[in-house]
């Protein structure tokens, strides 16, 4: 049988913040994002994904800048809802923006933005950043509350969070993977009857070297999310930038590609 890509496959979108976490380790320009970027593209990336942190610890506003004069992708800029980001994003004018949650104690973005609960905010916001040209998707948990509330204040698209699924997946706990593939699946269902394009993403994985394939056929968690056909977008980085050490960053996005094309026409 010949292989055909399924044209309803995911798009990628690479986040490139942990090569920037790799550059400031150091204090120097090295490795550059940007250049990470760039070659992301070249490799065949459908967007660049990053998050202009509010304390700065990886991406910089020069990296910011210098992402929009250079690349061709569409940009899907993460962002806190806060004065400042909106006026950065609005001076920036990428094609994407995702409005995420911040904690600063936090390690990595540990739960979706709360949009039930603050929706005149979220109103103005998205309707501030779609006056800017930009498609805004809002960084959510996989409840109804929330899925409805993103609706209610107009924006266009979800990302749900599946850190947990990921969490879940890395200690391979097949009742707590089943619980939460579940609900984000009835997650997306529910976005997609409200006219949402719905998105996932954070700590997705495939199986690289240094980790353990419980069974021959255990699907990785990138596997798994792509499968189910209401994702329009997935946006993976610390993985995907993982997996780049063991075989370079080109090849590592068309690992993910590959691994999201396959599982995807394998549901059909
Ligand atoms: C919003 C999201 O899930 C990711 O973009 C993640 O927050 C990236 O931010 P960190 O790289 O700071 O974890
Ligand atoms: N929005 C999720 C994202 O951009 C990537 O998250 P992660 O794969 O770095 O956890």
């Amino acid at each position: 049988m010949i292989f055909a890509p399924a044209l309803d496959a995911p798009l990628l979108g690479v986040n490139i913040d942990h090569v920037a976490t790799l550059r400031n380790a150091r204090g120097g320009p090295f490795p550059d994002p940007v250049a990470a970027a760039l070659l992301a593209v070249e490799a065949g990336a459908d967007i660049i994904t990053f998050h202009l942190r509010e304390d700065r610890r990886h991406i910089r506003d020069e990296d910011v800048a210098r992402l929009k004069q250079l690349i061709r992708a569409p940009l899907n800029f993460e962002a806190a809802v806060t004065d400042e980001m909106l006026d950065i994003i609005e001076r920036t004018r990428p094609e994407h923006v995702c409005l995420v949650p911040e904690r600063r104690q936090e390690v990595t973005t540990e739960g979706g933005l709360e949009v039930a609960g603050q929706k005149p905010r979220l109103r103005e916001a998205c309707a501030r950043l779609a006056a800017a040209g930009c498609r805004v998707s809002l960084f959510i948990d996989a409840d109804p509350a929330q899925i409805e509330a993103a609706a209610e204040v107009g924006a266009p698209c979800i990302e749900l969070h599946t850190g947990a699924y990921a969490n879940a997946w890395w200690a391979q706990d097949a009742a707590e993977m089943a619980r939460l593939r579940a609900r984000l699946h009835a997650g997306l269902q529910r976005g997609r009857a409200l006219g949402l394009r719905t998105h996932a993403g954070h700590g997705l994985a495939l199986w690289s070297p240094g980790t353990t394939r419980p069974a021959p056929d255990a699907p990785s968690s990138t596997a798994v999310i792509a499968a189910l056909p209401e994702v329009a977008e997935l946006h993976i980085g610390h993985a995907l930038m993982g997996h780049a050490v063991f075989v370079g960053l080109a090849q590592a996005i068309r690992d993910f590609q590959a691994e999201a094309i396959q599982a995807r026409a394998a549901a059909r």
